[in-house]
Parts: C-alpha cells; structure tokens; sequence
C-alpha cells in the first residue's frame, strides 16, 4: 500500500478547522467532521450493527477527544430499508447494540450524531417483497432507471407512491428511530434528506409526479421534509437533530442544476428551518453536500458541478453548516470555506483509508490511499485494518512517485 500520490499536504492546525466550536450540546475541540458513510457490515437477518467490527471501526476514528462523527446511514424501519446489511435503528436489540458502539466513542471524549436513512426507490424491490414489504417512493412507477424498473417487475413489487396515511406512518418512524438513538446514548440524529434518497424523492419533481399536498409546489414537495424535522424536534429536541441536503447532487436520478427550482426548493427548506430558528427550535446543523461531488461513488473531481455554489445558504439560515464534497485534497478550498466562523468541514473517503485523519490533517501527513473495492464490503478488510500513519511508515509506506 501507498499514500496518495500528487498531493503535498498541508497542515491546517493554525487555521479554525481547530478551532473549538459548540455544536446543539456538543463541545467540539475541532471542525473536522466524519462524514456518514455507508459501509454494509450488519448483521443480517435482523439488520443489527456488527459491535465487535463497529466498535473498533468507531474506536479508531474517535480517538482524538472532541472529534463529531456522523455514522453510516441506519434504516428507521423496516418499510424504509430494502438493503440487508446496513444497520436499523427501529427495535430494542439494534438500540443495544448501538449503545455499546456509542459508549466507546464517548469513552475517547468525542461525539456520534446517528444518520437516519429511508431508502426508498433505491430499496431492492426483491428484498422488500421477501419480507412481505412494498417497494415504495413518492410515486407509482417513477423508477430510477429502466433496470430498477425491470428488478420491480421481476420481483412482483412495482413502485408505489404512498398514500397520505403511509406518509404518516413515515414520519413516526423516523420520530421513534430518534428516541432509540437518544436511548442508545447518541448525541443527536441527521434526518438524510440528500443524495437521491427517501426524501430527496419527494423534493425532486423529477420523482415527485403527485398531485396532492406532497407533490406539485414547492411547499407540497417539502412537506414532509418538514414534518420528518418536527417530528424529531418534538421527539428529542432541536438542539439533537440536524439535516443533510444535497441541492446539486445528481445520484440516482435527481435532477441535479437540471431543475429550474433548484434554488427555490432549497431557498424555502431553509428559510422553513430558518423560522423554526429564529423561534427557538434551531437544528444543531444543516449539512450540504457540494456540487463538488454529485456521484460520491465517482472518483474525486469527475461529476462535478462547475456552475453550482452552496453559498446561497449562508444568507437564508444563520446556523452551523457542514460542508462536504472532495475537500480532503484541497486544503486551499478548506481554507476559503472556513472563512465563515459558523463552517465545519466533513470528510468522507479519505476517514475511510485514514483512521487518524484529524492528526494528519493538522501536521500535515500524506494520506493512506483507499480501497474503493472493501468500501462496501462484509468483512473487516477494508473497515479495521487502515494503519495510522506511523503505523504506516512501519510498514513501508510511500509516496508513490
Ligand atoms: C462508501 C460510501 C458510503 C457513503 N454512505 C453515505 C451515507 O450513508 N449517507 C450519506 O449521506 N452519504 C454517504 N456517502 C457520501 C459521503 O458522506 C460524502 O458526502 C462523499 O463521500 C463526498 O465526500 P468525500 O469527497 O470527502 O468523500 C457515502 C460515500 C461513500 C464513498
């Protein structure tokens, strides 16, 4: 193995990426945040964390005391999954597992907000249709591509739009997925609202064909974004929840800049969460996916949105943001994005390889290079065995020429 090559990194400990930041009830001692990422090792069946692999994956990136960790993505119910191995967050057993996890990360002094994923028509229709489940979207037959299209019928499980009682049903869940993970002892949970996903779906039209009060306008297509917020805000407080959105993301089939009311949609999000702010139920974050990654399961730079810019929001919600999207190579945007004193900065594939990413990012280390192949994978290679850099140098690490 290697560090990544054509990079001269750059220590960043004198500039306000480690500069302490209060975050909902959280003291952070820097704003290097980890990103969720998805890595499919639960337990399967029963969709339970796998402690002992999760335990130490978590340990080894939370060493550093005062560190904020988002966690992979955790199924809120088993209506919104569809993918076997990813962790749920629904049922007692999974809340004890996550607590074990959890309670290493705050042994090392740091902090775990649990993201919440409904997966919607990225479910695989098969899987659904085994556990006697529908496979559902905003919409009837919207699919995301013509072989999802294909799976669906193959497995007898064509796409439903929900009906406004199914919606509800929605909204608990994510409400009661909020109180397990207040129960598990995480310190708040991220409603994922980004990437093509559940709720993505209803605020892209290009998913959203409805026609009553959850699809059509811009207030209807949010509408249960915003419910989904109010419901976790009434389940386990403002300060504890915050959010995802991907405005420019183009994964799985959202529109990307192609939908003219881009802006618009988002402007009206925030400056609904703006006003639950200003009235005193705040979220601890927004968190934006730049248009620097609209595939993340693209390399670095391709797919990247050249006209796009997060910017827009600063001037609607006057809370913390994280900003995320191929940032771990480029110091000198990490730099000019923190200008911003409310701007913490997520990192994804680079805490994968880089178990101690925060000390290389202060003194300036080259980083372990990833292996896309185990991102998703069902063992410990690829999860737990990411050397740290003195580690690496033990082991012979170089920078490739
Ligand atoms: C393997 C993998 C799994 C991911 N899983 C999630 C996830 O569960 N939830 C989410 O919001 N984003 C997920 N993402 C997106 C990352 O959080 C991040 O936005 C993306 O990798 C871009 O940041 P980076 O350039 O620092 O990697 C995932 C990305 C990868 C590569």
């Amino acid at each position: 193995m290697s560090f990544v090559k054509d990079f001269k990194p750059e220590a960043l400990k004198d500039t306000s990426l480690f500069k302490p930041i209060k975050i909902g009830n959280m003291e952070l001692e820097h704003r290097a945040v980890m990103a969720p990422l998805t890595r499919l090792r639960a337990h399967y069946p029963g969709q339970v964390p796998n402690v002992e692999l999760a335990t130490e994956y978590y340990d080894q990136r939370s060493k550093r005391p005062g560190t904020f960790l988002i966690s992979e993505a955790a199924i809120i119910s088993p209506q919104a999954g569809g993918i076997d191995d990813a962790p749920g967050i629904w049922n007692d057993e999974q809340v004890d597992a996550w607590a074990k996890i959890i309670k290493k990360i705050h042994d090392n002094g740091s902090h775990i907000f649990i993201q919440f994923w409904a997966l919607g028509r990225h479910a695989f229709p098969g899987n659904l249709k085994r556990d006697g489940l529908r496979y559902v979207s905003a919409s009837d037959d919207v699919y995301i591509d013509d072989s999802r299209q294909q799976i669906a019928f193959y497995a007898n499980n064509r796409q439903h739009g929900l009906t406004k009682d199914e919606i509800k049903s929605f909204v608990k869940d994510f409400a009661n997925a909020s109180k397990n993970s207040i129960k598990a002892g995480a310190d708040g949970v991220e409603i994922h609202s980004a990437f093509g996903f559940f709720l993505n779906q209803f605020l892209d039209p290009i998913s959203n064909k409805r026609t009553d009060e959850y699809g059509g306008s811009i207030e209807n297509r949010s509408r249960i974004v915003l419910e989904v917020v109010d419901a976790c805000i009434e389940a386990v407080g403002a300060e504890k929840v915050g959010i995802r959105l991907t405005p420019w993301a183009r994964y799985l089939g959202m529109s990307g800049s192609n939908d003219p009311t881009l802006l618009a949609t988002y402007c009206y999000v925030l400056g609904e969460l703006e006003k639950r702010r200003r009235a005193g139920n705040g979220l601890a974050y927004v968190h934006l996916g730049e248009p620097r990654v609209t595939d993340p399961f693209l390399m670095e730079g391709k797919g990247m949105e050249m006209y796009g810019h997060n910017d827009f929001v600063f001037s609607i919600w006057k809370g913390p943001i994280i900003r995320s999207g191929n940032l771990a190579l480029h110091p000198d945007i990490v730099k000019d994005l923190l200008k911003n004193d409310r701007t913490l900065i997520a990192y994804g594939r680079y805490w994968i390889s880089n178990p101690d990413l925060v000390d290389r990012l202060e003194t300036g280390l080259p980083f372990n290079k990833y292996d896309r192949g185990t991102f998703l994978g069902r063992t410990a290679k690829g999860l737990t065995d990411y050397p740290t850099y003195y580690e690496a140098i033990k082991k012979g690490y170089k920078v490739e020429a």
